[in-house]
């Protein structure tokens, strides 16, 4: 039997009584973790999405984020932040280095306040003994794990010890799993399917190309947002800038492009560039207005009221 599954362009929700008198009533504010953040979403934990002053500039603001793991001394980063008054989210593996990593940040005496296991299939066996050995060495961080797209892959997470799981495969933008596996699950099934299945925060990772996705996907069970190519091109973006016939542009490369691994090989990942749009300040101003927005159309005044709207499908063939 083949299944039919949906993303997020194949939904919308229906309006309900607005019951505030204006949209700034409403609260866009998430507990996540030991954390309350001003909206529900952030910046993927990629190279040319976040750097460290990204990193920074997110958490001053109130927003979540998560620092990438690709050459960062998660220690001198943990450190660095803590000092200046700001928590400290990391992003590690499943190898040797991850191991090194967690050895000198004991040894240091530092506890990130988050951490995120970074895989492709994050429904395996090195990830269930990294989770553990995470869980045994930082019981106060709050561990994300991830990624995955399924409810029992999210039930077998959360009884390995971990606090919420990122679902999501082969949906992002600069992606090309699907095409080289065959693999693949849309966002509004992978995140419904997980929620469903677990008590413990769901983050939808990738695929948001409208605003409204970030009100879908808390409908479907969503705590927490990650998106990359949304908060890529901007000047507090990481990647570099280039100009191309007079026009500025600025890269945006997966996890597993050949860029960003240094060789040709597993490569599930590719490069593009995106226009380059200045500050980031009015994207961050617009999604809130929006999301804001989002939850007065719910009958609402908070991100709960999103989580009880009806879901229509829209047949667009
Ligand atoms: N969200 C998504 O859909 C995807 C995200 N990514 C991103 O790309 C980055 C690199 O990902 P990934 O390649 O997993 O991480 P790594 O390249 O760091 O691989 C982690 C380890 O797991 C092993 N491994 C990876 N995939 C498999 C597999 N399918 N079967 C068995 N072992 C495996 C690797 O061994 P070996 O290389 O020898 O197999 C390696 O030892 C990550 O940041 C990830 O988030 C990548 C693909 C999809
Ligand atoms: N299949 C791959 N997925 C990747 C890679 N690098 C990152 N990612 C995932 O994409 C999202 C961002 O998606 P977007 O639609 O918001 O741009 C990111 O958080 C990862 O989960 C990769 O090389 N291959």
């Amino acid at each position: 039997m083949i299944k039919t599954e949906i993303n997020y362009g194949d939904i919308y929700l229906v309006p309900k009584r607005t019951v505030v008198d204006s949209r700034k009533e409403c609260d866009t504010s998430v507990q996540f973790g030991p954390r309350r953040f001003d909206m529900p979403v952030y910046p993927a934990n990629m190279k040319s999405v976040v750097d460290e002053e990204t990193c920074e500039y997110f958490a001053r603001r109130g927003w979540f984020y998560t620092m990438h793991r690709f050459n960062v001394d998660a220690t001198r980063f943990t450190a660095d932040m803590q000092e200046k008054g700001l928590f400290s989210s990391i992003s590690i593996g499943v190898n040797e280095d991850t191991d090194e990593q967690l050895r000198n940040l004991k040894a240091a005496g530092l506890s990130p306040e988050y951490i995120t296991l970074d895989i492709a299939n994050g429904w395996c066996v090195k990830a269930e003994r990294m989770i553990k050995k995470v869980k045994d060495l930082f019981p106060e961080s709050f561990l994300i794990g991830g990624n995955i797209a399924t409810g029992e892959a999210a039930q077998d997470l959360e009884s390995w010890g971990v606090d919420a799981v990122k679902a999501g495969i082969a949906g992002g933008r600069v992606c090309i799993t699907k095409n080289k596996t065959g693999f693949h699950r849309p966002m509004v099934s992978t995140v419904l399917d997980c929620a469903q299945a677990v008590k413990i925060p769901v983050i939808a990772d990738g695929g948001i190309s409208e605003h409204g996705d970030l009100a879908k996907a808390i409908a479907c069970g969503a705590t927490m947002i990650m998106a990359g190519s949304l908060f890529a091109g901007y000047d507090e973006s990481a990647g570099q800038i280039i100009e191309i016939d007079g026009k500025h542009l600025k890269e945006y490369f997966g996890s597993a492009s050949e860029h960003n691994k240094g060789a040709y090989k597993n490569v599930e990942g590719k490069r593009i560039y995106v226009e380059y749009k200045g500050a980031i300040e009015r994207l961050l101003i617009e999604l809130k207005e929006d999301l804001q927005s989002s939850i007065s159309y719910s009958g609402g005044n908070t991100l709960a009221a999103l989580r009880d709207v009806e879901m229509i499908f829209v047949n667009r063939y």
